[in-house]
């Protein structure tokens, strides 16, 4: 197979352009060598990035949230998605991270308590709801056994009575490996430039020497869930949530599995299939629907708002939102998820962001739609 994958930084003016083949390994983190998926695609044409960048900006004006306070990132939403394709390889038509799911439906259902938090509509009163679950890795071949299939990815599109839309995208680690989207972005770069034959010390030995959480973020992943269901999913970043009397809170959401957590066996890591998570969602949702319980887990005094790398204690007060029932896989799970783009800024009256990297996330998903829409 000749497939490259390139990079493309050359819009970002932020180093080397490197070129990998398929079947090269792009990092190495401890116990786990992982492959470059021979589906990346190349790099576009220079003139194709002109008109892409184009676009870029006017889809920005119009997608991410007005809500949000100024943000500091530095890092563009072009070189946050091309920091993340120079590790996984450019994609055409999938997410540049992500890039493996399936699509269900189901139903939000409030606690009473979840009004007293926030006066958002979703919380006051049951909505229908769009789940995309995912694998971590930006490789749409990625097997549901490879260690860069985590974290995994729950997110949600909350159907609001007005006609509109709001948005939570999750992942099934309490914690993030850097604080900040410009520190996403040096990890990124660090690892993307790592492959084999780089001398060691290698940009990626360096970072994680000196940053002892995203070491530990590649180093903790849990083993391969039975179930997509059978996972704590946690939003990471801080939200400012605003109840009908005008209090407000900061919370971080978790989402709990009411099957309970369940992993597979070494065993049973042997003989799982590629793709055994997508054909077990399948057969569980047939047999009844998958539930979730909704919390928000409420900051004190001191806790770090902005900075989704540290978890707060588990002493933290957790107030009960309601549960996510789920009842079935869409008709056509790959056109849906094509056509899917979750907005972390997309938030109704009640719900604010609360950490830059919100705003930063906001601007760099559709970055990444459009890529995989050319
Ligand atoms: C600065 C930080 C981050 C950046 C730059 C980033 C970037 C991206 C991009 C470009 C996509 C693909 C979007 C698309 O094509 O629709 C994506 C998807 C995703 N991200 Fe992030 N992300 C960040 C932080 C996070 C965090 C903190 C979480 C978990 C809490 C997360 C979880 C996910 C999930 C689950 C998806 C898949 C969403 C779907 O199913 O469509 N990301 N991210």
């Amino acid at each position: 197979m000749s497939c490259q994958v390139q990079s493309n930084l050359k819009n970002s003016a932020t180093g080397p352009v490197r070129v990998y083949k398929a079947g090269e390994s792009f990092f190495e983190p401890p116990g786990n060598q992982h492959l470059v998926s021979e589906n990346a695609s190349a790099t576009e044409p220079a003139s194709m990035l002109a008109v892409f960048i184009a676009d870029e900006g006017a889809q920005l004006t119009t997608l991410a949230s007005t809500s949000t306070p100024a943000t500091p990132t530095k890092s563009t939403p072009t070189e946050l998605v091309d920091a993340l394709n120079l590790v996984f390889g450019k994609q055409k038509s999938n997410r540049a991270v992500h890039a493996k799911g399936i699509v269900l439906e189901g139903n939000f259902i409030p606690s009473p308590t979840a009004s007293t938090l926030s006066k958002a509509p979703h919380f006051q009163k049951a909505v229908p709801v769009t789940i995309r679950f995912s694998n971590f890795a930006g490789i749409p071949t990625v097997s549901d056994t490879d260690g860069l299939a985590n974290p995994r990815g729950l997110a949600l599109k909350f159907h609001l009575p007005d006609g509109s839309d709001s948005d939570l995208v999750t992942h099934s680690f309490n914690g993030f490996p850097a604080p900040t989207a410009d520190e996403l972005r040096q990890f990124l770069i660090a690892l993307g430039t790592s492959g084999p034959g780089v001398a060691k010390p290698t940009p990626a030995d360096k970072y994680l020497a000196g940053h002892p959480i995203a070491k530990s973020f590649l180093e903790s992943q849990q083993p391969p869930p039975v179930s997509y269901a059978t996972l704590t999913y946690f939003g990471v970043n801080s939200f400012k949530f605003i109840n009908a009397q005008g209090e407000e809170k900061f919370g971080r959401y978790r989402i709990e599995p009411q099957a309970g957590y369940h992993f597979l066996t070494p065993q049973q890591i042997t003989n799982a299939a590629p793709g055994y998570l997508a054909e077990e969602i399948r057969q569980r949702v047939a047999k009844s629907p998958i539930r979730f319980t909704f919390r928000a887990q409420l900051s004190e005094p001191g806790d770090k708002i902005d900075d989704p790398s540290v978890a707060w204690p588990e002493t933290r007060k957790t107030i009960e939102l309601g549960f996510l029932e789920i009842t079935n896989v869409v008709s056509d799970s790959d056109t849906a998820e094509r056509a899917l783009l979750f907005l972390p800024t997309a938030l109704p009256d009640g719900i604010e962001p609360a950490d830059p990297m919100i705003q930063a996330r906001g601007s760099a998903y559709p970055v990444s739609y459009q890529r995989r829409h050319q």
